[in-house]
């Protein structure tokens, strides 16, 4: 059973209710969040929407304004809530946080400890991760991002699963309490390597710890640090392609190679019975979008060495 208010964001199998918050989808490039009452009221370019002909309805139903256009009604999970959460600060992305949660081989019932907190995108992650007995830690020393990512938490129905503290972690470590019970540590911080050694005390036998940074300076400094109690000690950069699904049509053989690939394979161009060429047909087309996703940052991951 998972704690009642984390049934928020870590189920997707019930009906949206009062207060709820759920995620207006109109594109994959246009999301919000929205808290459900039931006298609020929804205006954008497919036209107004009631909140009250929300309530009841299941999560992911498209819902028709009064002049016929539709947005989807999804629920905040932490990959959609990364995508609509207010920016305090740089933060992780899909991408990133995959391989973090899967690399730090976190599982639920971990605790984890992270530093900084920032806007609170990869806490969200962990949270579902850790779900349901296990626990995350976080800790920023700027008080007031602390405080909204307080709130968001509670927004998000994943308080029970996060505690953020205020302190300065590069310059404290983390707090004695959690020395030796950590099953993994992430860091993101501008001097991680100040960090190292408080997280080296907090992880248990074989815990894992990950640093993003975003220069190879720092990731050259932290490693320095590391080699001195950690092991496995291994840097990634994860770079992203995206691919637009739509429907189009093929192009002749003349249009080069714009598009790369066709998901229900080529047919050729037909010709009617007077000899005319037809239109193409429409199929379902993948184009890569622009360039390959820029540097976001590194990742280097370690694991404490057995012999302290
Ligand atoms: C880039 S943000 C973290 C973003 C976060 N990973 C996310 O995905 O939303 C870095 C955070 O570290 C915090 N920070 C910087 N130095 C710190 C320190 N010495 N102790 C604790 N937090 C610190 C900053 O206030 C900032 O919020």
């Amino acid at each position: 059973m998972l704690p009642t208010d984390s049934t928020k964001t870590l189920s997707f199998k019930r009906c949206i209710t009062e207060g709820d918050l759920v995620i207006v989808y109109e594109r994959h490039d246009v999301m919000k969040a929205v808290q459900v009452s039931e006298k609020g009221v929804l205006q954008n370019r497919f036209g107004i929407f009631k909140h009250s002909d929300w309530i009841g309805k299941p999560f992911g139903s498209k819902i028709f304004s009064s002049k016929g256009g539709f947005v989807y009604l999804l629920a905040p999970t932490p990959e959609l809530w990364t995508l609509v959460l207010s920016h305090r600060t740089q933060i992780l992305y899909i991408a990133d946080i995959s391989f973090v949660v899967m690399y730090l081989e976190i599982v639920p019932g971990c605790v984890v400890l992270e530093s900084g907190t920032g806007s609170g995108s990869l806490s969200t992650s962990l949270a579902r991760a850790v779900a349901p007995h296990g626990h995350v830690y976080t800790f920023d020393f700027h008080e007031q991002r602390a405080a909204s990512a307080r709130e968001d938490f509670e927004h998000t129905g994943l308080s029970s699963l996060v505690t953020v503290g205020v302190r300065d972690i590069q310059g404290e470590g983390f707090p004695d309490e959690f020395s030796g019970r950590a099953d993994s540590v992430f860091l993101d911080l501008p001097q991680p390597w100040l960090a190292i050694p408080s997280a080296a005390k907090m992880l248990q036998q074989d815990g894992v710890l990950c640093s993003f940074s975003p220069c190879i300076e720092q990731v050259q400094r932290s490693c320095e640090t590391l080699k001195s109690s950690f092991t496995d000690i291994r840097t990634f950069e994860i770079l992203l392609n995206t691919y637009e699904v739509r429907e189009g049509h093929l192009p002749s053989w003349q249009d080069g190679d714009g598009v790369l690939a066709s998901l229900k394979g080529c047919k050729k161009r037909q010709r009617s019975t007077n000899g005319q060429e037809n239109s193409r047909p429409q199929t379902v087309l993948a184009r890569r979008m622009g360039e390959t996703r820029g540097h976001t940052g590194y990742l280097t991951f370690a694991r404490l060495s057995c012999i302290r």
